[in-house]
């Protein structure tokens, strides 16, 4: 059995399109060139990937906008792109750096070039040593002559040493507020979006991969010092070497090439790897999650759901290994490569300074100097490709995280708009037409719809399962937008109105509300988070919902915390947790009350109950808009819209529906007929 995440499978945009070319690359007899060379994967890393999206998906995975803009990502991994991107890449760190604290960032900065330059004075200082001490003259008097400069290199190396111990302290600081600013801007970013984007996968990939920008901006902070000083220390290194000898410096490039050459080939097959598997990986969290979450543990033990779910988790496991392995093994043999190719141009290098020596073209003194510069010239220049190599890396992350931000912007909930009448009287759908977007179905959700909802009565939504009428109150709510005619208040249109100002006159208890994991008393006030928290609206608010019992049956009253697996947890009935979303509710005290389905959970009384209060509610001026399959429970309404495939079919009183003897009448009767064959036993 397929898990089947991910349903629909069948893009066909240019994403997909780039993506199918990505994963298609040409199969060539070097396992590592695709990969390393051409940006193309592995056919059998595309075979790996295959087979995990038809495990993960039934069918190859919907790749979007996000994935071509990869693609892009991935080929700019190379050494000349490298290069032109390192003074940005230093800027962005250091904009991150500045943005989270700036007397942090400073010290860093200033710490970092001071111990750069602190290593060019020391080669200098140690060159005058070497020269000092490699003379004819007795040992006294070179010791002596060489006194000053070793006091310098001393110092040096003090001051140095005391440069480290701030930048460290000032880098430890910098890094978790890095973090920290970069997730809250994440979440901030991610909380802002419309629904339609939440519910879109391809933000959600976007969500994904973006996650780990703010890990990645925290490493850039202490990347970008070492590489600044590595920078630093080589452009030392390199000055010494080229005052000492011209033919020194070109060799000291050759000997650090290759591990720069396999630092950037690792570095772009595991960013690579890390897009291909993105979705993978999360698919394998939310496995795992199930395995242990408590909602899902009945069900878990009852059917007997475990040994399934971890089937698939180990199997999706076992692929992610198989591909960790691959790259594993290509790191290997890449590092192996360039280790070889290291080796032979070390050699020519020592032969280079041998031949110098032999042929008088060098002094043993600068011979010396070029041994120890070449040594910490190589050290500096190894250490700036791998770090350079890895700040891109990481760069390449919070380019993600930058480009969700981007993408964020743009399906941004707007702010400001039209102001909405104050009293509005009636809230008209005019030809509302609504597909979900993405949505492959063959007839929208809402079809031609043109309805009125007067205020400061009850209005009831009627009809069969999946005929509209929880989209119809999401787009009184403002969640979406209609593709095709207006939602009307008092003829201003909502698409232009103020949104938060929308917002404001709603409370709804949707069908699936969230059921917080927090206290009673959050849970109810959590209705408006915005307002300060008054004993006199909690109690308003449990009271209206009726929900007096079951705050009083808690352990801790309305200060129980309301999630199992934590001390002091306490689970509510569906029915419980039914009356305190209608609490919350209330406790908004919004003008226009939206209840989807309030009584499912009800026993009888309960039921009977709630609709007291509700209506009790509309006799205060809200509105209430009611959805519900308990017909009976219908008949205080003011006004029935009954809807039957995304369009409305009747509208009227209780009382007209059922003389007219059309859908509301017929689902009537049938509700009715089941009661009273229940209460009539043969009858
Ligand atoms: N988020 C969504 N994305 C795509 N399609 C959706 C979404 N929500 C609902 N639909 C589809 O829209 C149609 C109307 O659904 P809606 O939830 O409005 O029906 P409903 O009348 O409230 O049904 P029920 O009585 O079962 O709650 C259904 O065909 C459903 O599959």
């Amino acid at each position: 059995m397929r898990l089947g995440w991910g349903a629909r499978n069948t893009h066909s945009g240019k994403g997909a399109d780039t993506a199918r070319k990505a994963s298609s690359g040409d199969a060539t007899t070097d396992p590592e060139r695709p990969a390393a060379e051409s940006g193309q994967q592995t056919p059998d890393a595309e075979q790996r990937t295959t087979d995990s999206e038809q495990l993960l998906f039934g069918g190859p995975l919907r790749y979007d906008t996000g994935w071509a803009q990869h693609e892009e990502a991935v080929l700019q991994l190379d050494f000349i792109a490298l290069l032109r991107r390192f003074p940005a890449l230093i800027a962005a760190s250091l904009r991150l750096a500045w943005g989270a604290d700036r007397q942090a960032a400073r010290i860093v900065v200033g710490a970092e070039l001071g111990r750069g330059i602190a290593q060019a004075v020391s080669l200098l200082a140690v060159n005058s040593v070497l020269t000092r001490l490699m003379t004819s003259a007795p040992i006294e008097q070179r010791l002596s002559a060489a006194a000053p400069a070793l006091v310098t290199v001393a110092c040096v190396l003090f001051v140095s040493a005391l440069l480290r111990a701030a930048s460290t302290y000032a880098t430890g600081r910098l890094e978790p507020k890095v973090e920290r600013v970069a997730t809250e801007q994440y979440l901030e970013r991610a909380a802002s979006v419309e629904l339609a984007a939440i519910e879109d996968d391809a933000f959600h990939k976007l969500l994904d991969t973006a996650q780990y920008g703010a890990a990645s901006a925290r490493r850039m902070v202490s990347l970008a010092t070492r590489v600044v000083n590595a920078a630093i220390s080589l452009i030392a290194a390199a000055g010494v070497l080229t005052v000492l000898h011209p033919l020194l410096l070109p060799l000291l490039v050759t000997m650090t090439l290759p591990s720069a050459w396999a630092a950037l080939t690792n570095a772009r097959r595991r960013y690579r790897s890390f897009h291909a598997w993105v979705q993978h990986a999360r698919a394998g969290r939310l496995l795992s999650s199930l395995l242990t979450e408590t909602r899902a543990a009945p069900e878990i033990r009852v059917h007997g759901v475990g040994p399934f779910l971890l089937r698939h988790f180990r199997a999706m496991s076992q692929s992610a290994e198989v591909e960790q392995t691959r790259l594993a093994r290509l790191a290997a043999r890449t590092s192996l490569v360039a280790a070889a190719w290291t080796g032979i141009a070390t050699a020519a290098t020592y032969t280079t300074l041998g031949a110098l020596l032999l042929t008088g073209a060098m002094s043993l003194a600068v011979a010396g100097t070029a041994v120890i510069a070449i040594r910490t010239g190589s050290a500096s220049l190894n250490t700036l490709v791998l770090e350079v190599s890895e700040l891109h890396e990481n760069a390449l992350f919070v380019g993600d995280l930058e480009r969700m931000h981007a993408e964020a912007a743009t399906r941004t909930v707007p702010v400001g708009g039209t102001q909405l009448p104050v009293d509005t009287r009636e809230i008209r759908f005019e030809k509302v037409t609504f597909r979900y977007p993405g949505s492959d179905r063959k007839r929208p959700a809402l079809d031609d719809v043109s309805l009125a909802l007067p205020t400061g009565k009850i209005i009831a939504l009627v009809g069969e399962n999946g005929s509209g009428k929880t989209t119809l109150v999401k787009l009184l709510a403002g969640l979406y937008a209609p593709q095709q005619g207006a939602v009307l208040w008092d003829g201003v249109d909502a698409a232009g109105a103020d949104r938060a100002q929308l917002a404001e006159r709603i409370a709804m208890v949707a069908q699936d509300f969230k059921r917080w994991p927090f206290t009673a008393k959050v849970n109810i006030a959590i209705g408006r988070a915005s307002a300060a928290m008054t004993e006199e609206r909690l109690t308003r608010s449990v009271a209206d919902a009726g929900a007096e019992d079951v705050v009083t049956d808690l352990p801790r009253g309305l200060e129980t915390l309301l999630v199992r697996a934590f001390t002091g947890g306490h689970e509510l009935s569906g029915g419980q947790w039914q009356r305190l979303g209608i609490a919350r509710a209330a406790y908004r005290r919004g003008s226009i009350l939206i209840v989807d389905e309030p009584t499912a959970a009800l026993d009888a009384r309960a039921e009977l109950e709630v609709f007291d209060r509700i209506r009790a509610l509309a006799g205060t001026g809200q509105t209430v808009i009611l959805i519900t399959h308990r017909l009976a429970s219908v008949r205080h309404a003011d006004l029935v819209h009954v809807l039957e495939a995304g369009r409305l079919v009747e509208s009227g009183t209780p009382q007209e529906l059922l003389d007219r003897g059309g859908v509301y009448a017929e689902l009537y009767s049938l509700q009715a007929r089941q009661f009273a064959d229940g209460v009539v036993p043969g009858s």
